[in-house]
């Protein structure tokens, strides 16, 4: 029988990390837009032609580059992304169902540092699939330092990885304007709570937010300055513009753009989403004090 062949694509923080996991049990093959010297380093083609695919692109890239490279032939697909596109206001699960079919791929989620992943230190993770067998079949790819859990809940996983990131933001700005760790814990549980309620309004299963796709991942994000996004919400709070802040992160930092989908879908949806919406308004200008006691009055 043929080796099963797995290939990770996309070269960033979080791509390294899991081509340096998926390692360590298999041969993984790695790609990116630009020739990088990385072992097992393949071209485009190569990698698709993989029975598994693990994809860690940006969230706001994944549409067009699935537009412009994918072929589907029957390969099964991680998705690593957390994100909401902010063009469109669909969920990633939702741009993926045009080119892949539902019971072909899956969704990570759960606290997961790259940083931390690519030492070989201990992190669970959840992969969210309609498919069982989907699940059961990356799980054995995953090094032993990564415990995984299977959950059914796609649009639960995906609303917790996307949110948190925009509470993320929220939660260093809270850090930068000196507010205080009970200020701080007080938005991280109302944040919890927010994305509770509006992962609700789409189908999620609420007790996909206490575990690690929603308090894990939100704890860990909101709580360092090892979260991209985190260091954004610093950033604001100490005034600088948001262009020299990403420009001075140099990597991505989802929150920003969820932002804006955060704050067109609960628009269009009626969700309250009062922390959502103030990082919306700081993004674009307003001054994190006025948004302080908005959320302290409201
Ligand atoms: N870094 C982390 O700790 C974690 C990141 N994630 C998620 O993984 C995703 C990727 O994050 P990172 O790798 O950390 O970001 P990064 O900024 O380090 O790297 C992004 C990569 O995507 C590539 N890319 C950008 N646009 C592209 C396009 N149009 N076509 C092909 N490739 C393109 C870039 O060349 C770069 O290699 C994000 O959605 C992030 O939220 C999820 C869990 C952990
Ligand atoms: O999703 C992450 C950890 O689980 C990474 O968060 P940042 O993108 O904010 O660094």
């Amino acid at each position: 029988m043929k080796e099963k062949s797995i290939a990770v694509i996309g070269a960033g923080k979080w791509g390294l990390s899991l081509h340096f996991a998926l390692s360590q049990r298999q041969k993984c093959l790695i790609t990116s837009r630009t020739k990088r010297d990385i072992k097992n380093f393949v071209d485009l083609q190569t990698a698709l032609d993989c029975d598994y695919l693990v994809i860690a692109i940006p969230a706001q890239e994944i549409r067009s580059w699935l537009k412009e490279n994918f072929v589907f032939k029957g390969q099964k697909i991680l998705v690593a992304s957390k994100g909401i596109e902010a063009s469109s206001g669909q969920f990633l699960n939702e741009i993926y169902a045009d080119f892949v079919p539902d019971e072909n791929i899956g969704f990570i989620s759960g606290p997961s540092f790259a940083a931390e992943v690519i030492k070989g230190l201990p992190c669970a993770l959840v992969i969210n699939s309609i498919s069982k067998k989907l699940y059961v079949e990356f799980e054995v790819c995953f090094p032993d330092f990564i415990k995984t859990y299977y959950s059914s809940d796609v649009i639960g996983a995906e609303v917790a990885g996307a949110y948190k990131n925009v509470l993320a933001i929220a939660s260093g700005i809270c850090e930068g304007l000196n507010l205080g760790k009970n200020a701080q814990a007080s938005l991280i549980a109302r944040g919890l709570v927010e994305m509770q309620r509006f992962g609700k309004h789409f189908g999620a299963d609420e007790s996909s937010f206490l575990g690690l796709s929603g308090a894990g991942d939100l704890f860990l994000t909101a709580s360092s300055t090892m979260s991209r996004n985190f260091r954004v919400g610093l950033g604001l709070a100490n005034d600088k513009n948001l262009d020299e802040i990403l420009k001075e992160l140099g990597e991505v930092a989802e929150g920003v753009k969820t932002s804006i989908a955060i704050k067109e879908l609960s628009k269009k949806h009626n969700i309250y989403t009062p922390i959502a919406n103030e990082v919306y308004h700081i993004i674009n200008g307003k001054n994190p004090k006025d948004s302080l006691r908005d959320l302290l009055k409201n």
